[in-house]
């Protein structure tokens, strides 16, 4: 990462704010809605989308494979065995599938965004909504996914949403009913999204949440790379449920210094992922941290995995901000020396890398039962003094 950029205060996050008139749109026709991606989570918030009563059109870079899903129904590829709605169709021309589209999804890797913004930005309409279904921050950068759109595209935050939670793609492709949040600074906006991404295998609840929301995405896959390497090294759940404990006060300290509200991190797109990610084999997140466990170096491990997984490049602009933060994140640290090849898997657990060998109380250093986002927290700094120190 070049430059560490707080996350409150980039330029994406001070665009303000002229008043956003969001046009209401027909409540007859079906809404017009662009996917952009067709690996496995894309393929699947089409069909969300579809089953929900939208008129989806996806993008895919390669011609072939948007062929075949237009000519089968398919995409064997990702999603082996689903069969996708006679309404979803898919093209490889950007400018056919967002031209007319009211929403445009965006489910590309996180460090292939930019580039694919820049082609995206003459096309888009004036009111166009455009909504993030990544988990993870620019490595360069050290910004989430819709500070780069806003950054990118120049729009103002007011048509940019998030959509998180445990959305594991292949479950929901087969109609395992779950829920989602959708996240926007403005609500109208996220109910609007909400409203197009739902159906009866689908329920979406809205927040403004945005920083809780995508940091939410972003840090369980690192907590579940860390579960991932338990279950290489062959430990069992008193280990794992350990780091998933601690790991989800790391994800709230970070978030909540970043100006996340706690209570997201307690929700779908905190929790709620975390617990998803961390227990299934599907997720690829877990599955390079059980590579890696194994002993398999980063490099075996990338080439290994057949499909993103965020965690591996998200791991040291989240350390970078952290460190900028004054937030301590053990277990991530962890994650990131065995990435690195200076820590033997074997010595990954749930404690606390804190200078003083004391037993450090778990909910805070006061030793009293403190909201959760508080337990690595010093005591000096801020944003204690903003939790305790003013007497909310
Ligand atoms: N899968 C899941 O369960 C979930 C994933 N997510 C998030 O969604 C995002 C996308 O993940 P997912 O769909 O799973 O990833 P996949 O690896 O399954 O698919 C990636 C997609 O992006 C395309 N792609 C790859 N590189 C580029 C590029 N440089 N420019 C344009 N397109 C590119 C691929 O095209 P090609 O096939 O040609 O390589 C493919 O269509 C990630 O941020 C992930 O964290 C969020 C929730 C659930
Ligand atoms: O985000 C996900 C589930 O909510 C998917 O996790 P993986 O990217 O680790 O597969």
């Amino acid at each position: 990462m070049n430059k560490p950029r707080p996350n409150a205060g980039t330029r994406a996050n001070t665009i303000r704010r002229r008043p956003v008139v969001l046009t209401k749109r027909s409540t007859t026709a079906p809404t017009r809605v662009a996917v952009l991606g067709t690996g496995s989570w894309g393929t699947t918030f089409a069909k969300i989308l579809a089953d929900g009563g939208a008129d989806v059109y996806m993008w895919a870079r390669r011609a072939e494979a948007a062929a075949a899903i237009d000519r089968e129904h398919r995409n064997a590829e990702y999603l082996p065995g689903v069969t996708l709605p006679a309404n979803l169709r898919a093209t490889s021309d950007l400018k056919a599938a967002i031209t007319g589209a009211a929403v445009v999804f965006i489910a590309v890797p996180s460090q292939a965004l930019r580039d694919n913004l820049t082609a995206i930005k003459p096309l888009l309409g004036r009111d166009t909504i455009v909504v993030s279904l990544m988990k993870g921050v620019e490595k360069q950068t050290g910004l989430r996914m819709s500070q780069v759109i806003e950054q990118c595209l120049e729009i103002e935050p007011e048509r940019v949403a998030v959509a998180s939670g445990p959305n594991l793609a292949m479950e929901i492709a087969k109609e395992q009913p779950t829920a989602a949040v959708i996240s926007s600074v403005s609500l109208e906006t996220a109910q609007e999204v909400a409203l197009l991404a739902r159906n009866r295998y689908f329920r979406t609840f809205v927040n403004t949440d945005v920083i809780g929301t995508e940091f939410g995405g972003v840090l369980k896959n690192l907590i579940a790379v860390a579960i991932g390497i338990v279950d290489g090294v062959g430990y069992g759940e008193n280990t794992k449920a350990s780091i998933i404990t601690r790991g989800l006060v790391e994800m709230t300290d970070f978030a909540v210094a970043q100006g996340a509200h706690a209570e997201t991190l307690s929700g779908l797109a905190g929790l709620g992922d975390l617990i998803a990610t961390c227990q299934s084999p599907l997720s690829r997140n877990n599955t390079a941290g059980r590579l890696l466990g194994q002993g398999y170096s980063l490099a075996s491990v990338v080439k290994q995995m057949q499909q993103t997984a965020e965690g591996l490049a998200s791991v040291a602009p989240v350390l970078e901000i952290a460190a900028a933060s004054g937030v301590e994140m053990p277990i991530v640290q962890q994650v990131k020396r065995v990435i690195e090849g200076t820590m033997d898997p074997r010595d990954i657990a749930p404690h606390l890398t804190t200078a003083s060998d004391e037993p450090q109380s778990e909910h805070g250093e006061t030793g009293e039962i403190a909201p959760l986002g508080t337990g690595s927290v010093k005591s000096g700094s801020r944003l204690w003094r903003r939790l305790f120190g003013s007497g909310r």
